[in-house]
């Protein structure tokens, strides 16, 4: 049996207790963190309060190689660890379908997640929000540095259907994208693509969902490139057409500026 079981936002005490009952009750405990991230916890303060060894696995272990560790699940009770809800994520879908293929029984221990933290944080409606992208930090290919254009793409197709877009951003091992390099990046996205379309466009970043410290500010997309959310995790929404109630959440608690109330919708 693998189960997959959600870390919840930010660190060990986020797991439910039907997931600690799950890790507790295994054979064998396997963990990913370069999908997202406990940024309040390390694998030893993991192994301290669930009482078992917790093995971090390699990006390569999770999507090239798995058949090796997956394949104890096929007589031993496996838990397999991840940050925020499992199946938000491509990455452990794919697993699990393997896994089904391998005659592997599968199960999942759900767990909040940062998708939902951010209709909870920003008010902005969950019903509102069209398809979600990432992110990427630009990368030199042929002494050119290349910025990936479908995550504007991505935004754009949203705002012309008044939907909201969530950007997931970069997670490398050695920097976390911010939500201002995040928002400088579409911008300079469009710059490119020679549009205009985010001049009047909002974006909200939120840092260290479920954290003590937890931050939620909104302002106009140009602005936010310079703001200092503090730590990672962060994430990105660029919001689409306002209801009034969403416009009145984001100014009273993301300090977005007044006069997006007289623009949203009644
Ligand atoms: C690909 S998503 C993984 C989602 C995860 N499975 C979940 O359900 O929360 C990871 C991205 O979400 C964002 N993220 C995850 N946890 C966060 C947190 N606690 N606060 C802010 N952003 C977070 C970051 O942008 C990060 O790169």
């Amino acid at each position: 049996m693998l189960t997959f079981v959600g870390l919840g936002l930010y660190d060990e005490r986020d797991v439910s207790v039907k997931g600690l009952q799950t890790i507790r009750d295994s054979d064998l405990v396997y963990a990913e963190f370069y999908t997202s991230r406990l940024m309040g916890a390390t694998p030893e303060k993991l192994a301290q309060l669930y009482g078992r060894e917790v093995k971090v696995l390699t990006r390569e272990e999770v999507e090239v190689s798995p058949e090796g560790w997956l394949g104890r699940a096929k007589e031993e009770k496996v838990a397999f660890l991840v940050g925020g809800d499992p199946m938000i994520s491509t990455t452990h879908l794919d697993l699990r379908l393997r896994a089904l293929r391998m005659g592997i029984e599968t199960r999942i221990v759900h767990s909040s997640s940062i998708v939902t933290a951010v209709s909870g944080m920003t008010g902005l409606q969950n019903y509102r929000f069209g398809r979600s992208t990432s992110i990427p930090y630009p990368y030199v290919a042929g002494g050119r540095r290349i910025v990936a254009m479908s995550p504007r793409d991505v935004v754009v197709d949203n705002l012309a259907r008044d939907l909201h877009t969530l950007l997931f951003l970069d997670i490398q091992p050695e920097r976390y994208m911010t939500a201002g390099e995040g928002a400088a990046l579409l911008l300079e996205m469009e710059e490119e693509a020679c549009g205009d379309r985010f001049n009047s466009s909002l974006g909200v970043g939120v840092a260290r969902a479920g954290s003590e410290d937890a931050v939620v500010v909104a302002d106009w997309l140009r602005k936010l490139v310079d703001r200092d959310l503090g730590g990672p995790l962060q994430i990105l929404v660029v919001p689409g057409r306002l209801h009034f109630m969403e416009a009145e959440a984001l100014v009273a608690l993301a300090g977005a500026p007044p006069e997006i109330l007289e623009m949203a919708e009644p």
